[in-house]
């Protein structure tokens, strides 16, 4: 990965606003040089010479210059700050962008800890180095440059006395930085970790309660700080050797320079002015080496985090953004022959299932648990894609097209209902953000919420707290419900969408689910077998594959593992009810 590159790429639509950064830096870097100057002709001119009317000049000169140093170098941080913020607002975006277009495999096998350290902890390091270093470092550069000419004006032997006490302290200093990039990049790894930990731990704190493994927890926290602190110790100690000897050759140059400087002046080569003023440059030119050495924690840290945002740049896309939009579905479902194990792991979750369903049918999947049911659905939204079969769709093959634009016809209502931490509006308008106020209010009626509605004080506005803990089981699955009648979707599917809920809940749930499918293709995974009694063809899924379809009468004349099921889940009352 070339990190230059990429980062220059992710300058260049702002190169207009750092030629005027780079401009106010160099006007701010000729005023930087204006001091050194008159104190060349303070020696030279009032102190030899005796011009004392030129002592005012001087005094003035040094106090403009100061002013006018500050002004430019003050407009360019504000502009680069400006460009800093703008990139790394396009690098935040991109990445975060890329992680919602990345197949769903990506965040089975990544922590979230991880995910939200890179679009965090790394995008704030990056800032760090954008909003001061670099500005200031620039500065600096283009100072020294202008210091390093006028010195090479004045009295060129210096000048390449300093350049070649430059380059001596450029190698140690250059073998230590490459050390500390390495160790930085390990430091922000255990970081990583670390956040990826403590994010953990506190999401699963009832679990930790329950079992009380919290001295477990901190412990293991424990054990990573202390790592960590032992491995930041020697990254700290190189940073300080290496501004060491910022400061030793900060020292020898001017040493250096005097011996050949007073040579010079005995021989009548300069005046006293001109080496006086050659040493007010030398701490100019060191500024940006002793800047670097002083920053080497902002910079070190930053290049890694770079590195690891620039990684989810290249991560794979679920699919091709050019790929055709579907278009309007009409809900004809054709699967064939799916084999499926998920990427990393060698199972085969789904053996050759095929299923067809035609526009409006309803089909109930069931089966024993881990028999690839929801891995079906997965399939079929084509969030996984299956290493052999197709996945047809109104006949058409749902991989050649834009899946987003099949998936936002598709209603889906699983056991898990994600809710925002905002208002009961704002996660009901998420199935469809332009929904009508006539539309939602329909969609709330037919989901059975309008008198939760109607009871709460502040109505649709009321905050349903964060993940929507406020609300019931059976609520939450409302509200589900409501989003998903919002899209009127030719699709829908229901996942396990009322296991959870008691029986009462369940029936009125259900009956709300009822009202919807009518029209629609539909399909309903559940353990409960009653839920699917209706359904115009159930499918057993066992292992992988489909072993018993039928109605939910056939099955159960068919004596096999379907009615096994149902007499292990209903007694003989139960039954005859259910019929
Ligand atoms: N993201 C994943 N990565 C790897 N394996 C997975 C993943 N999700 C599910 N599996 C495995 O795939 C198999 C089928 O899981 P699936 O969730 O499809 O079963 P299910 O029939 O819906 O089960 P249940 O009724 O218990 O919800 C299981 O063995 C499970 O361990």
């Amino acid at each position: 990965m070339n990190l230059l590159k990429i980062t220059l790429n992710h300058f260049k639509p702002y190169w207009r606003k750092l030629m005027v950064a780079l401009l106010f830096s160099v006007i701010g870097g000729l005023f930087t040089i204006v001091p050194s100057i008159l104190v060349k002709r303070l020696v030279d001119d009032v102190i030899v010479g005796g011009d004392l009317n030129f002592l005012f000049w001087v005094v003035g000169g040094i106090l403009g210059a100061y002013l006018g140093k500050s002004l430019f170098e003050t407009m360019q941080e504000y502009v680069q700050v400006k460009i800093g913020l703008d990139v790394i607002t396009d690098m935040q975006i991109r990445a975060f962008r890329k992680l919602h277009r990345t197949p769903m495999s990506f965040f089975s096998k990544t922590p979230r800890g991880d995910m939200l350290f890179r679009l965090t902890h790394d995008v704030e390091s990056i800032q760090n180095l954008n909003n001061t270093v670099v500005p200031r470092i620039l500065q600096q550069v283009v100072g020294a440059v202008a210091a390093f000419s006028t010195v090479f004006v004045l009295f060129w032997p210096a000048a390449i006395v300093m350049f070649a006490v430059f380059a001596i302290y450029i190698i140690p200093s250059f073998t230590l930085g490459k050390k500390m990039r390495k160790m930085s990049a390990v430091q922000r790894e255990m970081s990583a970790d670390m956040y990826q930990h403590l994010q953990e731990s506190i999401e699963s704190v009832r679990l930790v309660r329950t079992y009380q493994t919290q001295d477990i927890e901190v412990g293991t926290q424990e054990k990573k700080l202390s790592d960590w602190k032992q491995f930041s110790i020697r990254a700290a100690l190189i940073g300080k050797v290496n501004w060491r000897l910022g400061n030793l050759f900060n020292i020898a140059a001017p040493g250096v320079v005097m011996l050949i400087g007073g040579w010079a002046i005995w021989d009548g080569t300069i005046t006293i002015g001109t080496l006086v003023a050659c040493l007010s440059f030398i701490p100019i030119m060191f500024l940006p080496v002793r800047s670097m050495a002083e920053h080497a924690l902002t910079i070190q840290q930053a290049i890694p985090a770079l590195q690891r945002i620039y990684e989810y740049f290249d991560l794979p896309e679920e699919h091709e953004e050019k790929l055709p939009a579907f278009g309007p579905v009409k809900g004809k479902i054709d699967l064939q022959n799916l084999w499926f194990s998920y990427p990393g792991t060698d199972k085969q979750v789904l053996k050759g299932v095929s299923l067809s369903l035609e526009q409006g049918n309803h089909i109930g999947i069931v089966g024993t648990s881990g028999g690839g049911k929801s891995t079906l659905v997965q399939l079929l939204l084509g969030l996984y894609e299956p290493q052999q079969g197709s996945v047809m769709i109104d006949d058409k093959n749902l991989f050649d097209y834009n899946r987003n634009s099949f998936r936002q016809q598709v209603g889906v209502v699983s056991q898990e209902t994600f809710l925002l931490n905002s208002t009961l509006r704002q996660n009901l308008l998420y199935g469809k953000p332009d929904a009508t106020t006539e539309e939602l209010d329909q969609a709330v009626e037919a989901a059975g919420l309008k008198e939760l509605i109607l009871s709460l004080e502040e109505g649709y506005e009321t905050i349903v707290g964060e993940r929507g803990l406020k609300l019931s089981g059976g609520q939450r699955q409302r509200v589900a419900m409501a989003r998903a009648i919002l899209r009127q979707p030719p699709v829908l599917i229901f996942d396990e969408a009322t296991s959870s809920l008691d029986g009462e809940t369940e029936e009125r749930v259900q009956a709300s689910l009822e009202k919807l499918i009518p029209g629609r293709t539909t399909i309903t995974i559940a353990h409960r077998l009653v839920t699917v009694r209706n359904a115009d063809v159930i499918i057993l899924l066992d292992g992988g594959v489909v072993a018993e379809k039928g109605t939910h009468e056939e099955l159960l004349l068919k004596q096999g593992k379907y009615y096994e099921l149902y007499r292990a889940q209903y007694s003989e009352l139960e039954r005859e009810m259910i019929g």
